[in-house]
């Protein structure tokens, strides 16, 4: 009728039930024709007020049109991939944007949502394609005088600083995945350094139970938080000492273990305790062999803390100069605890990736395996001596790259990474 919105411009309508003609809600109605709508067909958005009868009697009144239904979880965005309307990493993108829980995260996901990471793969595809093309023209016309010469030589060239870029990409995979799992905290130390105080300070709850009594903690307690805008899970450990009963010796195995996996160690003792034999066994060993590791991204990181900087002026002389580099904090007054958050932040954003300023991440174990196919067959593409091997190499290398952007996908890794989504998305 010619009361109908014009495209892409808010009306406000009186909504009706068309069987009883029952009104249901005043609402803006939205009308954006295909193909320029986030879907690519034809879609019209209804804005209701949110109380749920107005919800569920819209939502009725508009199942009982015949060929209409409720959306499924990312049918919207299915739709959308379909038509051509986003690529495989920028429905990735969405689903993290969804999903994220703080601000690194967030953004990390809107820079892959705005296809950056899908660029690159194209950029990659292309390279691949026009070495494709050269080794085919010297398969057909290798004899023939007109071929430019050196086409073989030029070829190389680019496919081996693919390879560089390909391979710089996955010595980075794990920051993206810690970005978009969690990266690793761990703290650890002496009993009673005051772990748990700063477990609980940093979480902002009361996750451990502190006390003066040295061997207070003894499971591996874990919790979830976001430090400084990057997400983390942070554990408490039992402290670490020798020669205490069979429960606590348990407590001390397991702070070990989870010391292992960490990413990121905050090593933590007590200042005004520093000469005590446990406070000197942990310089010794852990904090020693963690800072003696070559500063590679694979290997661990460390903070050392030295807690309880109140009581350095009235008791101990406090930290001599052969004291690695070292940061203090007070868990009573919260002293220094901005510049461990400062320093906190600096060490993430190392672990994870930063995603204001680095290169695309590698967020999935799928970019991963791609990347990594990619590379696997440029290794056969240097190593074939026959043309026709050489070009399938390069076919073979090409294909993991589409499939990564999802030129090819199959119907099994939609359905994965399309389960991610909410209803309506
Ligand atoms: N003065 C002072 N006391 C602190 C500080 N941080 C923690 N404490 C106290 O130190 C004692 C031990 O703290 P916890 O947090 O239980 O120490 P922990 O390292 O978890 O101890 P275990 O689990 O037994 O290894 C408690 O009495 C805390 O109140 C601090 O910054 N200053
Ligand atoms: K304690
Ligand atoms: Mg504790």
């Amino acid at each position: 009728s010619g009361d109908l919105p014009p495209a892409r411009h808010a009306s406000l309508r009186l909504l009706s039930d068309p069987r009883s003609g029952e009104p249901l809600d005043r609402a803006l109605v939205l009308w954006f024709p295909g193909p320029k709508s986030f879907t690519g067909e034809d879609c019209v958005e209804f804005h209701v007020h949110g109380g749920p009868a107005v919800v569920s009697g819209v939502l009725q009144a508009l199942g009982n049109v015949p060929g209409l239904r409720p959306a499924e979880a990312g049918e919207f965005t299915r739709r959308a991939f379909a038509h051509g309307k986003l690529n495989l990493t920028e429905v990735e993108g969405l689903a993290d944007l969804i999903h994220a829980e703080t601000e690194a995260q967030r953004r990390q996901a809107l820079r892959q949502l705005d296809g950056e990471l899908g660029h690159l793969c194209r950029g990659w595809a292309e390279t691949l394609t026009k070495a494709l093309a050269h080794v085919e023209a010297y398969i057909d016309f290798g004899e023939d005088d007109n071929l430019e010469e050196g086409v073989l030589e030029q070829a190389d060239i680019e496919v081996r600083a693919l390879e560089v870029a390909l391979g710089a990409h996955l010595r980075d995979a794990r920051r993206g995945q810690r970005l978009r799992s969690g990266a690793h905290v761990v703290v650890t130390g002496p009993p009673n350094a005051g772990k748990s105080s700063l477990v609980n300070l940093l979480s902002r709850k009361p996750v451990s139970i502190v006390s003066p009594e040295p061997g207070t903690t003894r499971d591996v307690l874990e919790t979830p938080v976001d430090l400084a805008g990057f997400p983390v899970l942070l554990s408490d450990t039992a402290g670490l000492r020798e020669g205490v009963g069979p429960v606590e010796q348990e407590g001390v195995r397991r702070a070990r273990e989870r010391l292992e996996q960490a990413d990121l160690i905050l090593a933590m003792l007590d200042a005004s305790d520093l000469a005590s034999p446990s406070s000197c066994n942990f310089l010794a060993t852990v904090v020693a062999s963690v800072g003696a590791q070559s500063p590679s991204s694979s290997s661990q990181r460390l903070l050392l803390v030295l807690n309880k900087s109140d009581l350095l002026s009235t008791e101990g002389p406090g930290p001599g100069p052969d004291m690695p580099p070292h940061l203090l904090l007070s868990c009573v007054t919260g002293e220094g605890l901005d510049g461990l958050l400062e320093a906190l932040r600096k060490e993430l954003a190392a672990v994870c990736g930063d995603p204001s300023t680095g290169p695309p991440l590698l967020t999935r174990a799928r970019h991963q395996h791609h990347l990594q196919g990619c590379l696997d067959a440029l290794g056969h593409y240097k190593q074939s001596k026959d043309l026709a091997l050489v070009a399938e190499a390069l076919r073979v290398a090409r294909g993991h790259l589409t499939r990564l952007t999802g030129g090819g996908g199959t119907e099994e890794i939609l359905d994965i990474i399309f389960r991610d989504f909410c209803v309506g998305k």
